[in-house]
């Protein structure tokens, strides 16, 4: 049997607040993720995701629960250069150039020699003599992507890697992603973005108020929720400037009346309505954060 990339079993961390109440911020989660995954933390604002992510890469430690990576503890596991993360917030020095970046982190790890090659991977070697003050910040994060791939680590761990990026921008992060994550490497991503799960990401790990809310292939989160909607596409002739005909679409409802089906709406079905209503079941309160 394979050693799983992260087993977590019955994690739990709690915060104080300023106000002295205390936040469950990760709630009993159990979580196996097999070697060679994609991975999505999928949630809303406050779900739990980035403490998770932290205790995953041994920065928080739990109040309860056991967590190993490959089989050790993850502190254990990033020393030995197995795991790597790319974070939300900081960690460049915009002085530094790009490739004066990736070669000290690489002087660190004692892996000068793949320089060269992480900065082909993440499409930088255009960009090695710019300082890190100007690259754009889809520029910067796939830097941090870059630093992270240094010690060739098994698994990475991306906590809202694509935060604050234009659509071009966020598309050629992943598309740098996609390539790496084709030679097997293990990735686990938080993330904000339904497309990102959806495009990405082969299993999400939905998170709402700290809990695990649903676990399944991103396919049949949408399948499960979103698969209730009908679509289809109408012939080319029935389609105008202003929509679908409305004699042929009165013909399409006199059709499938017999069958019993009724109120036909014509909208995509999409994993946004398998989120809405997943974490509708589990807290309605909090469906506005997760628009
Ligand atoms: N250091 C802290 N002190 C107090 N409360 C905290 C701390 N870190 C997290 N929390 C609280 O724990 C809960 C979970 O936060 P967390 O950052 O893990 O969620 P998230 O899903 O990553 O959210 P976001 O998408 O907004 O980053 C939130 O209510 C947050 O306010």
């Amino acid at each position: 049997m394979t050693t799983p990339a992260i087993h977590a079993s019955g994690l739990r961390k709690s915060f104080r607040a300023t106000d002295g109440t205390t936040v469950v911020a990760v709630d009993d989660v159990d979580l196996t993720i097999e070697p060679g995954e994609i991975v999505a933390f999928l949630g809303p604002n406050g779900a739990g995701k980035t403490t998770t992510v932290d205790m995953l890469l041994g920065l928080t430690a739990p109040d309860a629960g056991t967590i190993e990576v490959y089989g050790t503890s993850p502190a254990e596991a990033v020393r030995a250069g197995r795991v790597s993360a790319v974070m939300q917030t900081g960690g460049l020095l915009n002085d530094f150039t790009v490739a004066e970046t990736v070669r000290a982190i690489a002087a660190l790890h004692g892996r000068p020699d793949r320089v060269g090659l992480v900065l082909e991977r993440t499409g930088l070697t255009g960009l090695a003599n710019r300082r890190v003050e100007a690259c754009s910040g889809g520029e910067q994060q796939r830097l941090k992507f870059a630093l992270a791939l240094v010690p060739d680590p098994d698994l990475v761990i991306l906590d809202e890697p694509t935060t604050g990026m234009d659509v071009g921008a966020r598309q050629e992060f992943w598309q740098t992603m996609r390539a790496d994550a084709a030679l097997g490497r293990t990735i686990v991503f938080a993330t904000h973005y339904l497309a990102e799960a959806d495009e990405f990401a082969e299993r999400t790990v939905l998170m709402n108020r700290g809990r695990i809310v649903h676990d399944a292939a991103t396919s049949d989160v949408r399948a499960a929720y979103g698969g209730r909607t009908l679509t289809f596409r109408p012939p080319a002739e029935v389609v105008g400037a202003d929509g679908i005909d409305a004699a042929w679409l009165a013909r399409v409802r006199d059709a499938l009346a017999p069958l019993g089906i009724s109120d036909l709406e014509v909208s995509a079905a999409s994993l946004e309505a398998a989120f809405l209503a997943l974490t509708q079941e589990n807290d309605d309160d909090l469906i506005g954060a997760a628009r």
